[in-house]
């Protein structure tokens, strides 16, 4: 999904191809107005302290309360941390690195050819303002064509390099499985039972998608992906250069350091609902650098399509009032055609007082 815009002569241009060429400056369409930019608008804490679990202590008896606490506070406080020691083969998450990195640097000619502006496709290219309103309505279709169990549309997957569809599916399968696994300490860290929506979880999907940010000669100018929280309950998220900022409580955003090896995890607008607010599900963004492409790999676990979700009655006491409607992605995604919108957020329009 390496961004693009179409040039003035009508046709595409690809900000790899761009940066390839070695050009200067970046297209006007890229240019954020100030306030947007990444170093302007908020403040930045490169020093903070983000969290970091350990999750190979969770089959330690001494440690795992102390696992599931730090997991606790952390989705409280911010909805991210990273895992180190998670049980997925490090060369697993090389090798789907390797087969995206190798899709990316493919001749403009043949990515085009297998690319398309339309998000029902699988390959698809960053598009121009009216594509992406089209994009909204084409989302609830890409949903339901391509979040069956992953066997059913591996092969919708590029076929070149010929490793793709293997290694990326390897790896995707392990996520699948690992995610699961999160829930549990999640649902654990709420006091809850770690089998908690295991029904709607299996019902649930994933859908993973593997971004491109080329290397951009004015990164101060641009965003790589702009502020967004995810819709799912989770996403397991990877990168080869660092490039990923969350956003706090106090609206500061923090740079999220490169660990080998390391998974992120990040809550989603649907396990913000769940708990009525008592996990966030983080604002995010991804900025790019003026030295280095950089790919990142984000599985994207929902619930399905057109599951209500709404606070679960654990959440809402006299301390607690309810804080979200309920609602499916499904009827969120239809509102957001008929008001002709094209982007929003999930759990703000569900939200009672905004
Ligand atoms: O590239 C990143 O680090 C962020 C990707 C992301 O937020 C997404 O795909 O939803
Ligand atoms: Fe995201």
């Amino acid at each position: 999904m390496e961004a693009n815009r179409e040039n003035s002569a009508g046709s595409f241009n690809s900000a790899m191809e761009l940066t390839r060429m070695g050009v200067a400056g970046v297209p006007k369409e890229y240019i954020l107005p100030p306030l947007q930019r990444p170093n302007c608008s908020l403040a930045m804490q490169p020093s903070t302290v983000l969290p970091v679990t350990d999750l190979s202590l969770l089959h330690h008896p001494i440690h795992r309360s102390k696992i599931i606490e730090e997991v606790g506070i952390a989705c409280k406080e911010l909805g991210f941390f990273q895992v180190i020691n998670h049980g997925i083969d490090l060369s697993d998450i090389h090798d789907a690195f390797d087969a995206a990195a190798q899709f990316f640097n493919l001749p403009y000619e043949e990515k085009i050819s297998l690319a398309s502006a339309d998000v029902r496709e699988p390959v698809r290219y960053g598009t121009s303002l009216n594509q992406v309103k089209d994009s909204v309505r084409y989302w609830r279709d890409f949903i339901k064509h391509y979040s069956h169990p992953i066997s059913t549309w591996i092969d919708l997957w590029p076929s070149n390099p010929v490793c793709y569809r293997n290694k990326m599916g390897t790896y995707t399968q392990a996520l699948h499985v690992f995610q699961k696994q999160v829930m549990e300490v999640v649902f654990e860290s709420l006091g809850l039972n770690p089998n908690y929506m295991n029904e709607e979880i299996e019902k649930g999907s994933q859908v993973m998608a593997v971004n491109c940010y080329p290397a951009c000669p004015k990164p101060d100018l641009v965003l790589g992906m702009p502020p967004h929280s995810d819709y799912g309950y989770l996403t397991i998220l990877a990168q080869n250069h660092p490039g990923l900022e969350i956003m706090d409580h106090n609206k500061t955003w923090h740079r999220v350091p490169l660990i080998e090896g390391a998974l992120i995890v990040q809550l989603g607008d649907q396990m913000e609902i769940i708990t009525n607010g008592r996990y966030k599900s983080p604002i995010h963004r991804a900025i790019v650098s003026a030295e280095t492409n950089r790919i990142s790999m984000a599985s994207l676990h929902s619930l399905a399509f057109d599951t209500k979700v709404r606070p679960a009655p654990e959440f809402v006491d006299e301390h607690h009032v309810l804080s979200y409607k309920e609602g499916s992605f499904g009827e969120f995604l239809d509102f957001l055609s008929k008001n002709d919108i094209t982007q929003g957020s999930y759990k703000d329009t569900l939200r009672k007082n905004p």
